[in-house]
């Protein structure tokens, strides 16, 4: 069964007659019937609601027909179950009540029991009931981007209380970060035990970090979720604006890397050899005239042949104001290509 997924077979990196295709932030705000669903149910509620994540994680498969879907939740879902006292705020992102600033604030985190993410679990079940051969991608916040909400207590354009933790207090950072590694792993492991066909660890801060900065204060955690995780899935690493660390985010252990739209996937390719590369079209193209998609898209798929294997995306998540009919026919274009 699971051979015939042809996301599977992409991130093993077998020859295949066109590349599997879906995007980041596919179920959301860019659909009506997204928008209908949630009318007066907050985000968070609907999260862990299992007709719900099944529903909408499945309305982008219906309406576009890609080759995988992804769960329906938020990298902030599981530090809600584990008990930190956050929310998201429409229009604005996760927000955290208390922000993490010294070592009690980490040590007040504790570890996330399985059973409180048990809804995701449900969740997983009644999709593999519909899916067929549709894979199915779970998903956590990797340790840096978890810290940053938790520490800014919000979304941050700088990161700059994050830094100044990390640089100031050293053994603070690096406790927080093994907690939070902690969570997203166990949150990673019931997803995969659930049965989830891959999983994509998202790093989506970790752009801001030089590489040496990320060497030190990030990889060695990240490294920590993707060893940790059992079960044989592929694991993909995706961040924004990581051209610099491409090779090292590779370190950390992913069978695949996500790609921004800033680095070419044929000058990706180099950086990283020998691995499967999955982007990487900048979302705000799909605003432009149709003749611009599809250029850009078969030069998207042009370079991305470079590589070992490639999974179609784009560089970032799909912007709410995309028109979703654009998202259809760019998903018959990569599989007629
Ligand atoms: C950084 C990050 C977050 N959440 C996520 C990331 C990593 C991916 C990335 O870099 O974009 C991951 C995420 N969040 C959501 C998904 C669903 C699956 C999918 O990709 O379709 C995924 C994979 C649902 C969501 N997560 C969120 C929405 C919108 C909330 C709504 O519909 O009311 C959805 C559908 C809210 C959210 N949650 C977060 C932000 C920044 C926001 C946006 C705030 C806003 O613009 O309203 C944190």
């Amino acid at each position: 069964m699971n051979d015939t997924k042809l996301l599977l077979r992409a991130a093993r990196g077998d020859v295949l007659p066109h590349a599997p295709v879906w995007f980041m932030r596919q179920a959301g705000r860019s659909l009506p019937e997204y928008r209908e669903l949630r009318a007066g149910v907050g985000m968070l509620e609907s999260c862990r609601r299992p007709d719900l994540v099944c529903e909408i994680t499945l309305q982008p498969v219906r309406r576009h027909h890609v080759d995988a879907a992804i769960l329906y939740s938020d990298i902030v879902v599981p530090l809600q179950a584990a008990g930190v006292d956050l929310d998201i705020v429409a229009g604005t992102g996760p927000v955290v009540a208390a922000p993490v600033r010294a070592m009690a604030d980490v040590e007040a985190i504790r570890a996330l029991e399985p059973g409180e993410v048990g809804f995701v679990a449900d969740a997983i079940r009644l999709l593999l009931a519909e899916l067929g051969a549709t894979a199915l991608i779970g998903f956590a916040g990797a340790p840096f981007t978890l810290a940053s909400y938790l520490v800014e207590g919000g979304p941050s354009r700088h990161h700059a209380k994050t830094k100044a933790l990390m640089y100031g207090a050293p053994d603070v950072w690096h406790a927080l970060c093994e907690r939070l590694a902690g969570i997203t792993r166990t949150f990673l492991q019931v997803q995969v035990d659930a049965g989830v066909d891959a999983i994509q660890l998202f790093d989506s801060w970790a752009g801001a970090l030089s590489e040496a900065d990320y060497r030190r204060y990030v990889l060695p955690h990240s490294r920590a979720v993707l060893e940790g995780v059992t079960g044989g899935v592929p694991k993909i690493h995706f961040g924004v604006g990581t051209a610099e660390l491409l090779p090292a985010m590779a370190e950390a252990g992913a069978d695949v890397v996500g790609v921004d739209w800033r680095t070419p996937l044929d000058v990706a390719a180099s950086r990283v050899p020998g691995r499967v590369l999955q982007g990487n079209l900048d979302p705000c193209v799909l605003l432009a005239p149709w003749e611009v998609v599809e250029q850009e898209a078969r030069r998207v798929l042009a370079e991305g042949a470079k590589a070992p294997g490639h999974i179609f995306n784009l560089g970032h998540g799909v912007m709410p104001e995309t028109d979703p009919d654009v998202l259809t026919r760019l998903v018959e274009l990569v599989h007629t290509a």
